[in-house]
């Protein structure tokens, strides 16, 4: 077999290292990059400015070492090189890339990277979204002085905002007090992420590693956990340990049951729940929601809907997650990964994980993302009753639809 035959070996896991400047980022891979978990994993860095500083400060304990892209910011410039350097990785091929296959890639971002981007290229690349499949968004937020970095930079709040797990730095130097502002500000922008503090934990496992769907299912959290839907959400951020801001009952269900409900009434009551909830990270539009049904969906309907939804609103969308009751195989659960309209290419798990109920819920997590239109346009693909009107006619009447774009069913 070649190295470069990467068809046929099962996808590396990649985690986005992310966090605003100085958040501890460098440091935090540093501590852990000697961890077990991170064994035969190779660490790329960006750095933002001519010299890169980061991978010298980084030891290069793995087998694979630090690969440094120092030529500008990541989210523009850097963008192909990240992307060439990650196919080098996975096909084994680049002038220094002599040594076994990484079993993971850790990239750690520049702090003024928008992880968007760097997350729409892996899922659209055509050799990456093979190549790779995403453990996880990790952002690093600077305990002592979070909820200010949160509140002035637009940057660090996108951070923030895509992220699987929050990893909170420095809690050595912050007080109570900044520590649970911190809490609540991630809360507010990010209410499904869980919050853990580096100090509290020794290993990578559970900081670096470990986002995945994959490594959900294997701890036995089922589903609602990498979805972010865990009962806890509604506790106020600020409680040690626990998870969610305040106004994190708003954005989406917890792991109600929703057998026999009516999805008209639960839409109308999602969104009174919303007005009451939805503020301070409205300001810049950012926020989350979930669609759900429990009818089985038609793989066209589905694609129908992403494909309109992406169409439309894709630029809108930062992060998307889901799990589809496929009516086809139903006993196959569908996995959804997207980021600004692309989206990865979905897999089937084997069946539904215990404790997961057979239902279609899609977290959707955007920047001046309509809501509404996004409820109307699932709700006339699943065949649900949209709030103001009967059918998908309200789709078809919307100007934002797509001119020709036939529904399939
Ligand atoms: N006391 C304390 N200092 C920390 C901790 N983590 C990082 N620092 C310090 O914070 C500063 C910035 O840390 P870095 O790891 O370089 O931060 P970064 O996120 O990589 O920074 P950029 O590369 O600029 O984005 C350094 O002086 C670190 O020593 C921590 O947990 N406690």
């Amino acid at each position: 077999m070649t190295r470069s035959d990467s068809t046929v070996r099962p996808p590396v896991k990649l985690t986005l290292l992310t966090g605003f400047l100085g958040a501890g980022k460098t440091t935090l891979l540093n501590r852990l990059i000697g961890d077990p978990a991170l064994a035969d994993a190779a660490v790329v860095v960006n750095e933002f400015g001519e010299a890169a500083i980061d991978p010298l400060l980084i030891e290069a304990v793995s087998s694979n070492g630090v690969i440094s892209l120092s030529n500008g910011c990541l989210c523009c410039t850097v963008r192909g090189e990240l992307v060439d350097t990650l196919v080098e990785l996975a096909e084994g091929t680049g002038a220094d890339l002599d040594h076994a296959l990484p079993k993971r890639v850790v990239v750690e971002t520049t702090g003024l990277a928008d992880p968007g981007p760097i997350l729409a290229a892996l899922m659209s690349h055509p050799v990456l979204s093979q190549a790779y499949a995403l453990d996880g968004v990790v952002t690093v937020v600077d305990a002592a002085n979070g909820a200010g970095t949160l509140a002035e930079h637009e940057d660090s709040r996108r951070q923030v905002a895509v992220a699987d797990r929050i990893v909170l730095t420095k809690s050595d130097l912050a007080s109570p007090e900044s520590l649970a502002a911190t809490r609540r500000a991630v809360g507010r922008v990010n209410p499904r992420a869980k919050i853990v503090d580096a100090a509290a934990i020794e290993g990578a496992e559970g900081i670096l590693v470990g986002c995945g769907l994959s490594d959900a299912l294997s701890r036995g959290e089922g589903v609602s956990a990498w979805l972010g839907e865990t009962g806890d959400a509604h506790v106020d951020a600020s409680s040690p340990g626990r998870r969610g801001g305040e106004d994190g009952a708003s954005h989406h269900h917890g792991n109600h049951a929703h057998a026999g409900h009516d999805h008209g009434d639960h839409h109308d009551h999602d969104h009174d729940h919303d007005r009451r909830h939805d503020h301070e990270h409205r300001r810049d539009g950012i926020r989350s929601f979930s669609l759900e049904t429990d009818r089985p969906v038609p793989f066209d309907a589905i694609a129908g809907f992403l494909q309109i939804l992406s169409e439309t609103a894709g630029k809108r969308i930062l992060r998307m997650k889901g799990v589809v009751l496929l009516a086809e195989s139903p006993g196959r659960p569908l996995v959804l990964h997207g980021v600004q309209g692309f989206m990865h290419p979905p897999t089937q798990l084997p069946g539904w994980p215990g404790q997961t109920p057979p239902m279609t819920r899609i977290v959707l997590i955007g920047q001046g993302l309509d809501e509404r239109y996004a409820r109307d346009l699932f709700s006339a693909f699943t065949g649900g009753i949209a709030p103001d009107a009967a059918d998908r006619t309200a789709v078809e009447a919307n100007p934002l639809a797509i001119p020709g774009v036939a529904f399939q069913r």
